[in-house]
């Protein structure tokens, strides 16, 4: 296995609530949550050929034509679903452009879910193209073991804060969950130093679980501020905490900074599926035991994660930071 920079977390035997090895597990989560917020997980339990026949699905759908890419561009979709074209996005408002393409899609909540017929975000319609009728289901088969897995790693979580496992349990009744494919173009021989194919950003919601294929190309900025390597380690998805997280524990844990150019593949496209998952529209995301000293001041007002993520879309509103700094399924569904 090549050097990693970042702790690897296996979780054979702690994949299930009382499981044995989930005390152990636990602090190497804190561990980590308190260093960069980013750590390898193995032994996860999502079997590979689920996450192979993704890769193979998100090669089909990022080389369709580009006119169907465009007929179903996220730009007509209410929910920011579908398409975004290469160069759509700038991660980082002081680079240029980022030489990425992607697919979005959620889960498929039903019409008559009361989200979907309030129309909160991220709650809405996918758009699916005809020519790969096999990708609704596919999809949704692994945003459900994608889920799974991110349902036991906030109970991880809730152990590393030495609280009762099942403490998130309630906050997520019915998650906000954005499922992405990622193709990055080989980086442009010669290109300046403001050229990525993801800009330098953090993620606004709880947990992202990375799939990444064997050519590199992610780093992750420690809280030393160097940037280190996140190399591909076979059988591993690398799990990143989101703003949510610094939130819910009072910035005892930390979402980092991480961007991507795709240098390391020799000439080849780079594929990643980040799988973003957040909690309930209506959960409460409130400090949690233990992480706000007698007499010490909250450092952020109490909120919903609904709210929270609204004020995250505001901040793409403001003058300077009209940043459009996030995945796009995180921005405002009714674009400026
Ligand atoms: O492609 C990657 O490795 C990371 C993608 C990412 O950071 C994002 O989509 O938020
Ligand atoms: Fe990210």
């Amino acid at each position: 296995m090549p050097d990693a920079q970042l702790p690897l977390l296996d979780l054979h035997d702690a994949l299930t609530p009382g499981s044995p090895r989930s005390a152990e597990v636990a602090r190497q989560f804190r561990a980590a949550a308190q260093d960069s917020g980013f750590f390898y997980v193995r032994g996860h339990g999502v079997p590979q050929a689920l996450i192979d026949a993704q890769f193979a699905l998100a090669e089909q759908l990022l080389t369709l034509p580009a006119a169907v890419r465009e007929a179903l561009s996220i730009r007509h979709s209410p929910a920011s679903r579908g398409f975004e074209a290469l160069g759509a996005q700038t991660l980082d408002a002081s680079a240029h452009p980022d030489l990425k393409e992607s697919f979005y899609c959620g889960l498929a909540y039903p019409d008559d879910h009361p989200y979907v017929r309030a129309g909160y975000q991220t709650y809405g319609h996918n758009q699916w193209p005809a020519e790969l009728p096999e990708a609704p289901a596919r999809c949704e088969a692994y945003q459900q073991a994608m889920l799974t897995l991110a349902q036991r790693l906030m109970q991880l979580m809730a152990l590393s804060l030495d609280l009762p496992e099942h403490y998130f349990d309630a906050a997520n009744g019915s998650p906000m969950v954005t499922l992405r494919m990622v193709r990055y173009p080989p980086h442009p021989p010669g290109a300046d130093e403001h050229t990525f194919g993801a800009g330098a950003h953090t993620d606004w919601g709880a947990l992202t679980l990375l799939a990444q294929d064997h050519h590199g190309g992610l780093e992750v900025c420690t809280p030393r501020g160097d940037w280190i390597e996140a190399t591909p380690l076979p059988g591993t998805l690398v799990v990143n905490l989101g703003d949510m997280v610094p939130r819910w524990t009072n910035g005892r844990y930390h979402s980092n900074p991480h961007r991507v150019r795709n240098r390391h593949s020799g000439g080849a496209a780079r594929y990643s599926i980040p799988f973003f998952y957040e909690p309930d529209y209506l959960a409460p995301i409130t400090p949690v035991p233990g992480t706000v000293a007698p007499g010490e001041t909250p450092r952020f007002e109490p909120c919903t994660a609904g709210e929270h993520l609204r004020q995250m879309y505001l901040k793409t509103y403001a003058p300077k930071a009209a940043v459009a700094a996030h995945p796009v399924a995180e921005r405002p569904t009714v674009t400026p």
